[in-house]
């Protein structure tokens, strides 16, 4: 299987914080892996050096074997990144609809008018919102709007998708829901990174993981082997016995 994505020694500082501290790791097209970590791990600054919202201090981003880490997020985004916020970012004043078909403006396939419209709705429809493009955002409710969230992210059909912690905050019901959703995108064959908190979603969702601890790669192999592995039980734990 041929990598999607490659990180070699990625590296991010803030002032002194070594935030994210030299980071390689490979994912293969179609992979779906988990990024786990304490709070201030540096997860989501990894999901931020990969779309681009943030310069790195050094190293590569490779995205089907080009370095992309010189080029600005909307870029990246047309070469096939996509990505949800830990915080849901939609726009008030438009409609579900035209939240997605304004992305995809400046997507990948530079989308307007009835084709973005059209990519749009059916992008609404994966999510399980079918027909609600003329929906305004405010009346969404929370599953809904990350749903909304999530289609725009996809309708650009990208190569990788970046979700920071999207199912967080959702209830039990809704819960099952998203991870289905994940769980369907991964049969088509996106390539996806899943930082989550969630474990349940993480066993169900990731075969691969890979654990961060103070910026740093402490584990990354099969899902089951890393949640046992006692140097990730001792980061999440503060458990030194086993450091
Ligand atoms: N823009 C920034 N400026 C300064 N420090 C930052 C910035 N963004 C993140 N940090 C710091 O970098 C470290 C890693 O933060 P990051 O948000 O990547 O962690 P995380 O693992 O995603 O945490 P969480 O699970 O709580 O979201 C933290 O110490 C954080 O305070």
């Amino acid at each position: 299987m041929s990598v999607s994505l490659e990180l070699r020694g990625l590296r991010k500082e803030f002032g002194g914080l070594v935030a994210v501290n030299d980071i390689d790791l490979a994912i293969p097209r179609g992979a779906v892996m988990g990024l786990l970590g304490p709070n201030g791990s540096g997860k989501t600054t990894v999901l931020n050096l990969i779309s681009g919202a943030l310069p790195l201090t050094s190293g590569e981003v490779l995205l089907n074997g080009q370095p992309v880490q010189h080029l600005a997020a909307h870029h990246r985004a047309r070469l096939g990144i996509a990505r949800t916020f830990q915080l849901v970012r939609l726009s008030r004043s438009l409609n579900a609809r035209d939240n997605i078909a304004l992305s995809l403006a400046f997507g990948r396939d530079a989308l307007w008018g009835a084709a973005a419209r059209e990519r749009a709705d059916a992008a609404l429809a994966t999510v399980g919102l079918p027909g609600r493009g003329n929906v305004d955002v405010g009346s969404l409710n929370y599953i809904d709007q990350k749903r909304l969230e999530l289609a725009r992210a996809i309708a650009a059909k990208p190569d990788i998708l970046l979700l920071d912690e999207w199912l967080a905050g959702l209830n039990p019901t809704e819960l099952r829901t998203g991870i289905e959703l994940i769980c369907a995108l991964k049969e088509q064959g996106m390539t996806i990174i899943l930082v989550e908190h969630i474990m349940e979603a993480i066993r169900e969702i990731c075969p691969r993981c890979v654990v961060m601890s103070a910026g740093m790669k402490i584990a990354d192999g099969p899902t089951p082997d890393v949640l046992t592995d006692p140097q990730v039980v001792a980061a999440y734990l503060g458990d030194f016995e086993y450091a």
